[in-house]
């Protein structure tokens, strides 16, 4: 049953004459604890909080002084007692729980300044089971969620990054605060606890391998807001949840222009494909437009392979999003650059590279540090009217797959490397997929089609108009192998493939008709492999 409200009358203003400060994070703590005694405010603290304010020189009081109560068992019972709590939580101008603030000696608060232990940072850092929860903050968040819902009487502040606004506010209401003011607080208050409680919740879920939790909650921090989302009348931000995977969200941006919601949505694309080819073994180059790769090739290094991704589809990389699996260095950087980039993300960049791309100060330049890794797990999230839809990362690469040839022609070894190259964009390319690859490059690609037959007419097609466009006689698909993301269901997808010249398909197999389509490979003379996984894309 839903409790029942006192009619209360919240006031416009708040005069804040006492404050209590209890943070882990003590960034800008003296100095804003200094400015809020200069405004006449009294200082009441918990023990390390009150150490570092009273070695600063500030007359403050302990918290023990308010509970008549120590600190105890480490510090995991300082706050937790009704002298904070009736402070914190007391309606004012009720005539109940005035006489219970009498009766029992609790003298309000006015301010609550708490930011919580550290459990986001220790759990990053991989510390064990018993310190990651001794740094499970209790009291803390007990005082935020009591300070908040009572914003009515009080402000509660969470974040360092919050105190200049706050004196600001108390200058502008000569020692108050406003009523509107602490609605603002008392909303990032409670965003704060329920991504600190998200966090830990998140942190459980992945320790004990739970795979489909009962209740699911996501916590962000807003590190940048764009101009807009996805289209100018959507506002959009970017919000770091902790994943500490390399990445668009996370990389440094050397230079360029702000990033937009579509560059960073086609940079993440483009580098998790990035990420599928082992740098130690390969180099490889991945053009993206619209979140779908427009050219990707691999190679003895990125030049080379950057120059073979263009070729598959200069018209479509004119805008696009470049992303490498290795340093990045002059010379390949000097051939991107011809071409309008809008963004290029990489592992790092030598010092020659950043000084061509220094040249164009709109190009945005990524470093990330370091690769993802294709096989880690992690969850992805995908909103739909009234809820989410929440998986496991697609981290199957081909590299640990059983191929199964079911032709009965067997793939000649350069078609075996060229289909293991296919299916590894072809996990990356949004459903329908059909990509055609010779020689460790893409030459055709027919993406987010509706119909499989039409991703491989539309890859051969912008495979033959590649070919006009470059002069070479013949489209490249000629010789080529075709991967396709899901199983044909008829033949006559693989049919079109043949048709344009492919020599051998891969493909995960499963169709009711496979043989119907085994019979199609053999009579085309087509190779055949069965990955037995589907890596469709939506
Ligand atoms: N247990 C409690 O009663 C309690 N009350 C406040 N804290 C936290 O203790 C920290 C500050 O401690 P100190 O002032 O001793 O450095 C803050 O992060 C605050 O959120 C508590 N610690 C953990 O739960």
């Amino acid at each position: 049953m839903a409790v029942a409200a006192k009619s209360i009358t919240p006031p416009d203003r708040v005069a804040i004459r006492r404050a209590l400060l209890s943070v882990s994070d003590k960034t800008g703590l003296i100095e804003f604890a200094q400015a809020l005694a200069a405004r006449g405010v009294e200082l009441v603290s918990t023990g390390g909080t009150r150490k570092s304010l009273a070695e600063a020189g500030l007359a403050v009081r302990d918290v023990s002084e308010l509970t008549g109560f120590p600190e105890i068992m480490d510090g995991r019972v300082k706050t937790l007692h009704p002298g904070v709590h009736g402070a914190l939580l007391g309606i004012r101008d009720d005539a109940e729980h005035a006489q219970a603030m009498e009766t029992h000696k609790i003298a309000p608060i006015d301010l609550l300044v708490v930011n919580l232990y550290p459990f986001e940072e220790v759990r990053q850092k991989g510390a064990d089971w018993a310190n990651t929860v001794e740094n499970i903050d209790i009291g803390g968040p007990a005082m935020i969620r009591a300070a908040a819902k009572n914003h009515a009487y009080l402000a509660c502040v969470t974040d360092p990054a919050d105190y200049a606004s706050v004196l600001d506010a108390l200058d502008e209401g000569d020692g108050a605060l406003s009523y509107e003011f602490r609605k603002t607080l008392a909303a990032r208050a409670f965003a704060r606890t329920a991504t600190y409680d998200a966090a830990i919740a998140g942190w459980f879920a992945d320790a004990l391998d739970i795979q489909a939790p009962a209740r699911f909650a996501l916590g962000g921090k807003l590190a940048s807001s764009m101009r807009y989302g996805e289209n100018p009348h959507q506002q959009a931000g970017l919000y770091l949840t902790g994943e500490q995977r390399p990445g668009a969200a996370l990389a440094r941006v050397v230079q360029g222009k702000a990033l937009s919601f579509n560059n960073l949505n086609d940079t993440d694309a483009a580098f998790e494909l990035a990420a599928e080819f082992d740098a130690s073994r390969t180099a490889a180059a991945i053009i993206v437009k619209h979140a779908n790769p427009c050219g990707v090739a691999e190679g003895p290094d990125l030049l080379d392979a950057y120059r073979k991704a263009l070729a598959c589809d200069p018209i479509s990389a004119f805008g696009g999003i470049v992303a490498f699996n290795q340093k990045l260095d002059a010379d390949t950087a000097r051939a991107v650059v011809e071409i309008f980039t809008e963004v290029i993300i990489a592992p790092e960049a030598s010092d020659e590279a950043l000084q061509v791309i220094a040249a164009k100060k709109n190009l945005r330049l990524l470093l990330t540090g370091a690769m993802p890794d294709p096989r880690a797990g992690g969850r992805v999230l995908r909103t739909i009217a009234g809820g989410f839809l929440l998986q496991n990362r697609d981290a199957q690469s081909v590299d640990d797959l059983d191929l199964r040839i079911v032709s009965r022609r067997e793939p000649s070894a350069q078609e075996l490397a060229d289909m293991r190259f296919a299916f590894r964009v072809t996990k990356h390319v949004k459903s329908n997929a059909i990509v055609y690859a010779k020689n460790g490059a893409t030459v055709g690609i027919g993406a987010g089609q509706m119909s499989r037959v039409d991703a491989s007419r539309i890859a051969a097609w912008k495979a033959r108009d590649a070919a006009e466009a470059a002069g070479l006689a013949e489209p490249q698909t000629l010789g080529s192998v075709v991967a396709s993301d899901a199983f044909f269901p008829f033949a006559d997808g693989l049919l079109a493939a043949a048709e344009a010249g492919a020599t051998a398909v891969i493909q995960p197999g499963g169709s009711m008709r496979d043989e119907d389509v085994i019979k199609a490979a053999d009579e085309a003379g087509l190779a055949m492999v069965f990955t037995g996984v589907r890596h469709f894309r939506h």
